[in-house]
Order: structure tokens, then C-alpha cells, then sequence
């Protein structure tokens, strides 16, 4: 798939699959040591987040429930306008639940930024991120991230999930792409 595309691969599906299964224990453990008692609620940012939003509920060995945004800030360039936009908003009232938002990656961090204060306004319980991806290099602003799966370089990277120009969510790893695709 997407032959010729691909220029080299930087996450493997095991390693993102076990990564996860790390994450969800993890957190599990964090939120029954913090004493939460009642379902978590994940908000999944679409729609780069949605196959780790997937995966990770399955993992996670305690009760969530799940809730989607859909924001976007990137449009089909490889850096972030800075403008971002909510597609979707929540379908319902967030206040007094223990909150976490699945990101798949945290880049110049201007979504993640706008988004922890758009929702700290709407008073849940607690609000934490777990991101499968970071780019310590490229943060702009400085985001609170409790769980990060992978510290990455500053490349633009596709796959599970994330898109260049809507292409490429379908792959199980992630990847950099060849230089042609950029010129194409
Ligand atoms: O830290 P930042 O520089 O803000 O970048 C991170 C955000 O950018 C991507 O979303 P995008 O706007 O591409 O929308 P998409 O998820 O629909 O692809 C990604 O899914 C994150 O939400
Ligand atoms: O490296 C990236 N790839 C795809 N989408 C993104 N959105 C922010 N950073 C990235
Ligand atoms: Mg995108």
C-alpha cells in the first residue's frame, strides 16, 4: 500500500500496540490510586485520534465512556495555522466528570493548548491528555501532557491516524514520506 510513498517508518505497529497496553494499565492504576470512582470520559480529537482513540479504549481495564471533537488546524499543509476550528463540538455536558482527551500528537501544541482551556471552562472533575506522539523539539506553547506514548523528531509524520492532505490515517504504523509526495 501506498508503494514507493513511504520513506522510512518510525513507530511499528507492535510497538504502537504495546505502547498502549503500557498506557492503559498505566492510567488505570492512576485514576484507582487518585480514587475516581464512575466512568471515565475520553474525548477523542478527530480526526487524527481516532484509531488510538479505538485501541486504547479496548485496552484501558477500566469503564470509559466515549465522546469525540472534531477540530482542525492544519487543513492540508504540514504546519499548524494557529487558527483553530471546532467541526464538532461535544454532544453533551462535560461538568463534573473525570475528563481525558486522546490526542494522537502533540506538535506546535496550539491545538492542545486551545482546547485544555476551551474545556477547563466547562468544569469536568479532572482533565488530563494522553498523546500517542509528541515533538519536543516543535512545542510552541507549553501543554500539560501526563501521558505521552512516543517522543518524536521534528518530521512530519503520517499514519494511524494522522493525514497529510487526508491521505494516509489508513496505515497501522507511522511513517515519514518521501520527499516526491510533498512536490506532487
Ligand atoms: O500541536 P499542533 O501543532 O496543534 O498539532 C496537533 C494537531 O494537529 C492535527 O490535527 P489536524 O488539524 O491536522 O486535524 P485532523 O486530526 O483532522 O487531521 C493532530 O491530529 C492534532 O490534533
Ligand atoms: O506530523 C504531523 N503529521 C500529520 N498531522 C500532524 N498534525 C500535527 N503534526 C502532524
Ligand atoms: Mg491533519
Amino acid at each position: 500500500m501506498y508503494e514507493g510513498e513511504i520513506a522510512s517508518v518510525l513507530v511499528t505497529e507492535q510497538q504502537i500496540q504495546d505502547k498502549i497496553n503500557e498506557l492503559a494499565k498505566q492510567i488505570a492504576a492512576d485514576y484507582a490510586r487518585d480514587g475516581v470512582t464512575g466512568d471515565l470520559l475520553l474525548v477523542g480529537v478527530l480526526k487524527g485520534a481516532v484509531m488510538f482513540m479505538t485501541d486504547f479504549a479496548r485496552a484501558l481495564p477500566i469503564p470509559a465512556q466515549l465522546e469525540f471533537m472534531a477540530v482542525s488546524s492544519y487543513g492540508s499543509a504540514t504546519s499548524s495555522s494557529g487558527v483553530v476550528r471546532i467541526l464538532k463540538d461535544l454532544d453533551r455536558d462535560i461538568a463534573g466528570k473525570h475528563v481525558l482527551i486522546v490526542e494522537d500528537i502533540v506538535d506546535s501544541g496550539l491545538t492542545l493548548s486551545w482546547l485544555l482551556k476551551n474545556l477547563a471552562s466547562r468544569n469536568p472533575a479532572s482533565l488530563e491528555v494522553c498523546s500517542l506522539l509528541r515533538k519536543p523539539e516543535a512545542v510552541k506553547v507549553d501543554v500539560p501532557v501526563k501521558y505521552v506514548g512516543f517522543d518524536i523528531p521534528n518530521e512530519f509524520v503520517v499514519g494511524y491516524g494522522l493525514d497529510y492532505a487526508e491521505r494516509y490515517r489508513d496505515l497501522p504504523y507511522i511513517g515519514t514520506l518521501d520527499p516526491k509526495v510533498y512536490s506532487s
